[in-house]
């Protein structure tokens, strides 16, 4: 973030006039000359509105901001003032009523978000998520509404002692197809009690309204609102060997992707942004192509089209072939040098991607291109780290203002609601009333909201350990009132309840066995990292009937704020050394694992090996939970400035030889002290606990930029 005035060099030349704002060359270029035409908006009205947006928005976004520094400093007094007290009791509750952290409850109320596609109002199933800047992920990400159950769980460790010999392994073979018939004796019971195992013949269901379709000898079945197809080919090795002739067994998986301009990419300045707003216009043109090569073998991947079939009585009908598309907006938080005020500074960049990422959706919702998205004609727009219903209700007037903008009806633009701040957690109901007219899901974001909580709680003392946090009690009751409040605020079978991301891509047994938790919760979705555990994540949803667990939880009294306000502090007898040690080095090794690849490539989203060599999805979330529990325990003294420092300089040899087959990698050890990387790991604990509610973006961008000046 820079001031006003402080302008980069060499940014003049660079720059051209528009309606009074200071637009980078790149962006003017991208919106005048690809993102407006067709979409019966000109540059001059289009470059009008947008300074007036900017300049009615911009001192209120400012103003949040100072909000969350006021509160924050208020709450450091109190636990300064109560040192390792885990609070949570009347006095403290009061407190936080007092300082306007808490509100009122908002009287009885259900949301009225309009016309919502069916896969975000109707249909529970998985929601995959996708770095925006990766067009190969994002074309699979976009196409992996259908996924080949087959292929999810030969390719992945699903089925726990499964043989893996090399090439096609007939045993590991068998296997799945064993787990995929007892899959669907649940999902798709033949009658009179058979097995799909014993099928020798052509299917006969025991529900036979379940066959809604065929295509050729595909079978079309319907079970828990989620479509299968049934592929049966006698000519193809897999039927041909199968005594039913079944080859493979299809499931409709990613309901709905979110393409993402947040927490899971790197965007510092213009060329990042544009990169990111022309990913976006090419997924809602049906354009997006991406070309690469993979095993050696050239590919081209596109978006896939929709899936036609012939219901029983001879007519013919289509289901979507790719997942709904949804674009998750950066924060209230950070700015961007891709438009400068007319004051030098540089424009809110939330508020930027509400305008150009709604601009881009025009592209659907005219219906000019080959596909469509929406079928609702609504924009999905998922907002993250809103602090608070004052935020959110900004963000629906910065929503109706962009409405206005581009000539879109009232509410045309969706939200969904992380509820990943402490704050919006504790003022949930009245954080969906705010934007009860346009509200698409709720979701429990709880890998930013285990930051939030270290940082909230930063003066009080020493956090548990990562570990121990699991099992907080702050931490069940979030989940639990997140989906208790959402069911109060009428969301069934209007908006999404949502759960968090599985963050362990290559542990799919576990997935398998744990996230199954998330339907039986009454969550309608849940995050999940690749289409493989999409598809894998999609059988939950044919095993759990989650109207009928809404319904049940909607009976249920909502938990009450003690326990979500019960701050989750050390134990007072404090942990073993060794303890303390694997903490602080598994910390190290995933904030370096992480940022390294951040600052010096520029990725926004890696699998990096923990301690124990398992690979976790790391992004902006997850390092801000690393950084905050060294930054906490430094300030607490369980650990010492020379032994994170060691630490650190430990994991950076052991990151530097993780990453030793990549050729774009800069090793950190052999120059620590101008590595960028190392800087910034070191800067995110060191000054941790100064930063705005714990965020990494401003160190990030900070030191991105820098290292995207030295090359
Ligand atoms: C707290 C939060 O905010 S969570 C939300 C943000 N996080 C995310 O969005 C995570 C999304 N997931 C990812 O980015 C990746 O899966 C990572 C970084 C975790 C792992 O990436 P990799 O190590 O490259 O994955 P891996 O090698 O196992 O698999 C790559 C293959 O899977 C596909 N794939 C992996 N993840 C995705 C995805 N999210 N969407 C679509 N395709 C994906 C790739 O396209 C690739 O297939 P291809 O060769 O046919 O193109
Ligand atoms: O955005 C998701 C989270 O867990 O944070
Ligand atoms: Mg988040």
């Amino acid at each position: 973030m820079s001031q006003p005035g402080e302008s980069e060099m060499g940014e003049r030349d660079e720059r051209i006039e528009r309606a009074g704002l200071s637009v980078d060359r790149t962006l003017v270029a991208f919106l005048e000359e690809e993102a407006l035409p067709g979409t019966g908006i000109a540059a001059a009205p289009f470059w009008d509105g947008a300074a007036a947006l900017l300049a009615r928005f911009a001192p209120e976004n400012r103003a949040l901001l100072a909000t969350r520094d006021r509160l924050q400093a208020k709450l450091d007094a109190w636990h300064a003032a109560h040192a390792n007290q885990a609070a949570g009791g009347e006095a403290y509750a009061d407190f936080l009523r007092e300082i306007g952290y808490r509100v009122p409850e908002p009287a009885p109320f259900a949301i009225d978000p309009g016309a919502v596609d069916a896969e975000l109002g109707r249909i529970a199933g998985p929601q995959l998520v996708v770095p925006v800047l990766n067009a190969r992920f994002l074309l699979n990400a976009a196409n992996a509404r259908w996924g080949s159950l087959y292929d999810a769980l030969y390719g992945s460790d699903a089925i726990p002692g499964a043989p893996d010999g090399p090439g096609y392994d007939p045993a590991r073979g068998a296997a799945v197809i064993a787990w995929a018939k007892a899959f669907l004796d649940t999902a798709a019971p033949l009658a009179g009690g058979q097995r799909w195992a014993a099928l020798r013949g052509a299917p006969e269901f025991a529900d036979p309204a379940q066959r809604v379709g065929r295509a050729g000898e595909t079978l079309l079945l319907r079970h828990h609102g989620l479509h299968i197809e049934l592929v049966f080919d006698r000519d193809s090795p897999i039927g041909r060997a199968d005594p039913a002739g079944l080859a493979d067994v299809r499931l409709e998986s990613a309901l709905s992707t979110i393409v993402d301009l947040e927490d899971s990419v790197a965007a510092v300045d213009a060329a990042d942004k544009v990169a990111a707003y022309r990913n976006w216009l090419g997924l809602m043109r049906g354009t997006l192509t991406a070309t690469f090569s993979k095993d050696g073998r050239p590919m081209r991947r596109a978006l896939a089209p929709d899936r036609a079939y012939l219901a029983p009585d001879g007519t013919s009908f289509t289901l979507p072939g790719r997942a709904l598309l949804l674009v998750r907006n950066v924060g209230h938080l950070m700015t961007t040098p891709a438009v400068r005020l007319p004051d030098g500074g540089e424009a809110p960049e939330g508020l930027l991607d509400a305008i150009v990422t709604s601009l881009i959706a025009l592209h659907d919702l005219r219906g000019a291109g080959p596909l469509r998205n929406s079928r609702a004609g609504a924009v999905y727009i998922v907002k993250p780290k809103m602090h608070g219903p004052e935020e959110a209700a900004f963000s629906n007037r910065l929503f109706d203002a962009v409405e206005d903008l581009l000539g879109l009806a009232r509410h045309s633009i969706k939200i969904g609601v992380m509820d990943e701040e402490r704050r919006t957690s504790v003022n949930l109901a009245a954080c969906i009333h705010a934007v009860r007219h346009r509200i698409v899901f709720i979701n429990t974001g709880f890998l930013d909201r285990n930051g939030d909580e270290i940082h909230s709680a930063m003066r009080a003392g020493p956090v548990c350990a990562k570990g121990a946090m699991k099992r907080a009690s702050w931490l069940a009751a979030y989940e639990d009132r997140n989906v208790q409040i959402g069911l109060a605020c009428g969301l069934a079978g209007r908006a999404q309840i949502g759960k968090g991301m599985w963050a362990a891509p290559d542990r799919m047994a576990d997935m398998l066995a744990e996230k199954e938790a998330h339907p039986a919760s009454g969550a309608s979705t849940a995050w999940v990292p690749s289409p493989t555990a999409a598809t894998l994540h999609a059988t939950h949803y044919h095993r759990v009937d989650v109207a009928a667990r809404q319904a049940a939880r909607a009976q249920e009294p909502i938990t009450p704020l003690a326990p979500l306000l019960t701050l989750p502090l050390a134990p007072a007898a404090g942990y073993a050394p060794a303890e303390i040690e694997a903490e602080l080095e598994n910390n190290a090794q995933g904030l370096l694992g992480y940022v390294v690849r951040w600052i010096d490539q520029g990725v926004g989203c890696s699998k990096v090996p923990d301690i124990h060599d398992i690979g976790l999805m790391e992004d902006r979330a997850t390092l801000r939970i690393s950084s905050q529990h060294i930054a906490n325990w430094l300030l607490h003294g369980v650990v010492t400035a020379p032994a994170v420092e060691a630490a650190l300089r430990r994991m950076a040899a052991r990151v530097d030889a993780q990453n030793a087959g990549d050729p774009l990698y800069r090793p950190m050890g052999p120059a620590v002290e101008t590595s960028l990387a190392f800087q910034a790991a070191r800067a995110l604990i060191f000054e941790g606990a100064d930063q705005p509610n714990g965020y990494t973006e401003p160190l990030l961008h900070a030191f991105r930029r820098r290292a995207k000046a030295r090359v």
